[in-house]
């Protein structure tokens, strides 16, 4: 039985929230994968609509992390900085494709001085968001760092990466454009799919954390099938999908920037 408060009407999920950038896409596929749309209206979801999906949030010091959370839990913007000391974390309930999912955010501090307590929260995540500052190129450059740390921590092969450049509004057209050119060819050396944002105008925002909740949705009810499909003696459920996937049918090799 179901105790929780309905889904808010604006976190439904009934299609699948498109990729910002093509050529660094975790996936170009136009709608969810057929096999996880079939499992929803079937309801053959098994536990995912009971569990609760781990989101880190890593980046560093004033990068913008906290006010994007709080851009989209609480729809507030705070133009002064406080540095997150440790960690923090905001639940946020979504129904996709019908399905109670729940996402776990969490905010980590950083500053140097508090990376170590903030980096004890790493394990267990099912997607890694690493936030650079659109305006700041020293913060697109540790970001291979940001990855290498929290990978520490978690499986390579089981974990979705975001890259999400900040602070959109800061840069002009033309500022913003060069520096996407690098960004993109980061995203696509760690197999992150990429996003630019604004926290002070809300562009981007939304969409950027329906794409979380859809992509980790998907992993979630694939690997559910899998597991289900493996425990029937000779059948064997495969979810490789199709040429479209960019970077989730293979196996994640340890990227490049982290060896
Ligand atoms: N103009 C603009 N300023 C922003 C944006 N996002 C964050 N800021 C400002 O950048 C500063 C740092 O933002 P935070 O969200 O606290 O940064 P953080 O990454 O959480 O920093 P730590 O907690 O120290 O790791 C604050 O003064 C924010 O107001 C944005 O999208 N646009
Ligand atoms: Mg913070």
């Amino acid at each position: 039985m179901n105790v929780l408060a309905p889904v808010r009407r604006d976190r439904v999920v009934a299609d699948l929230p498109q990729c910002f950038r093509k050529e660094a896409a975790l996936h170009a596929r136009p709608a969810f994968h057929p096999k996880v749309a079939s499992a929803c209206q079937e309801q053959r979801t098994g536990t995912v609509g009971f569990k609760i999906s781990k989101i880190i949030v890593v980046g560093d010091l004033s990068v913008g992390k906290t006010c994007l959370i709080n851009r989209f839990c609480k729809d507030t913007f705070d133009k002064n900085y406080k540095a997150t000391i440790g960690v923090d974390f905001e639940m946020e309930r979504f129904e996709v494709l019908g399905v109670p999912f729940s996402l776990q955010l969490w905010d980590t501090a950083g500053q140097e001085r508090f990376k170590c307590i903030a980096s004890t929260y790493y394990r267990g995540a099912q997607a890694i968001v690493i936030v650079f500052d659109v305006n700041d190129v020293a913060s697109l450059d540790h970001t291979r760092q940001w990855l290498a740390d929290a990978l520490k921590e978690n499986d390579p092969s089981n974990v979705i990466l975001f890259l999400v450049g900040s602070k959109k509004d800061l840069s002009t057209p033309a500022q913003y454009s060069l520096m996407e050119k690098d960004a993109l060819k980061v995203a696509q050396e760690m197999q992150a799919e990429y996003w630019a944002v604004s926290s002070l105008t809300g562009e981007n925002v939304r969409d950027f954390f329906f794409r979380v909740a859809a992509l980790t949705f998907e992993s979630s009810v694939l690997a559910e099938l899998e597991r289900s499909g493996a425990r029937k003696i000779g059948d064997t459920v495969r979810i490789s999908g199709p040429e479209s996937d960019l970077y989730l049918t293979a196996p994640r090799k340890k990227p490049k920037c982290c060896q």
